[in-house]
């Protein structure tokens, strides 16, 4: 069984962070843990607060898990603040674990922030460097990569932008840009991009968390890079098509495996 690790923030209405990551990993077949970096009490519709776990206890769980626990991939997603980032990134480079996949959140769909403003620095310095696939969307692409992104070359501009920062694959995602939903992985050689009609759907929380830890499962389970974001393309794709219409704001990409596997339609299973 391979053995996958989130290190991410606890969102409690189950739609993305912490709980989306679990639950992709279990609909890969893969063994999940996690660690916790904050708590953030949110919904649907809203971010109410958040609350840090304090950079020693995300050291102690990082710790925890890597002394027993031999670890085939770590998905990595909302980091607050620098602290936390610092804490992260001292542990990845002491562990040194295979498959570093970072998505780099810095809002919720609904606009809330989830990252301090001033952490963008850290973010470049300290935490793009440990990533073997970093997973921005066009408004965090556009963030950490300085320019404005309207189209398909400024999409290619920023993932080559992005990649001269340290990490080894970029993937600059296509959930906020209008027409079909495409994202461009760019290698340090070539760009591949995965594309598919947009779902007409406001059930969209943890469409981003849902992707990155699909990536992760599928580069445990061995997959190259390239075959890794194809598939993990597909799993968001039908947990899109498939999302919840629960709560008043967007609901959750839906997690069901046979769904993943089979292609059934959605009157099938509900
Ligand atoms: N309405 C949609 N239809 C089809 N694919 C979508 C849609 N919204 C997002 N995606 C896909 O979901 C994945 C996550 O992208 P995105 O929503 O941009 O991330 P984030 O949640 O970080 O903002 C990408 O593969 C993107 O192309
Ligand atoms: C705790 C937590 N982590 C990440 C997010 C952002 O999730 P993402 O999949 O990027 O997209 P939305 O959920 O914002 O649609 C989050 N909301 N909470």
């Amino acid at each position: 069984m391979k053995k996958v690790l989130s290190i991410a923030g606890s969102d409690c209405s189950g739609g993305a962070g912490i709980q989306a990551d679990l639950k992709t990993f279990s609909a890969h077949g893969v063994f999940g843990m996690s660690v916790i970096v904050s708590i953030v009490a949110e919904n649907t519709s809203r971010v109410i607060d958040i609350q840090d776990v304090t950079p020693d206890m995300i050291q102690k769980q990082i710790d925890a898990v890597f002394e027993d626990i031999e670890v085939d991939a770590v998905k990595i997603g909302m980091l607050s603040t620098p602290y936390c980032m610092k804490a992260v990134a001292e542990k990845l480079r002491q562990y040194k674990p295979k498959n570093i996949v970072i998505d780099p959140v810095m809002y919720a769909k609904n606009g809330c922030p989830l990252m301090n403003p001033n952490a963008v620095d850290t973010l470049i310095k300290v935490v793009i460097p440990c990533a073997d696939i970093l997973t921005p969307n066009i408004p965090e692409a556009e963030k950490i990569s300085g320019m404005t992104i309207s189209s398909m070359e400024d999409m290619e501009a920023a993932a080559k932008r992005i990649y001269e920062m340290g990490c080894r694959n970029v993937i600059v995602k296509g959930g906020h840009a209008i027409g079909n939903a495409v994202d461009v992985l760019y290698d340090g050689r070539q760009f591949y991009h995965y594309e598919t009609y947009r779902i007409n759907t406001k059930n969209t929380h943890g469409t981003g968390c849902t992707f990155s830890s699909a990536i992760t499962s599928n580069l445990a389970l061995g997959l190259p890079v390239p075959q890794a974001v194809e598939q993990a393309k597909q799993y968001v794709t039908t947990a899109i098509e498939h999302a919840l219409s629960i709560g008043k704001g967007n609901g959750p990409t839906h997690h069901f495996y046979d769904l993943y596997r089979n292609g059934l339609q959605k009157s099938e299973v509900l």
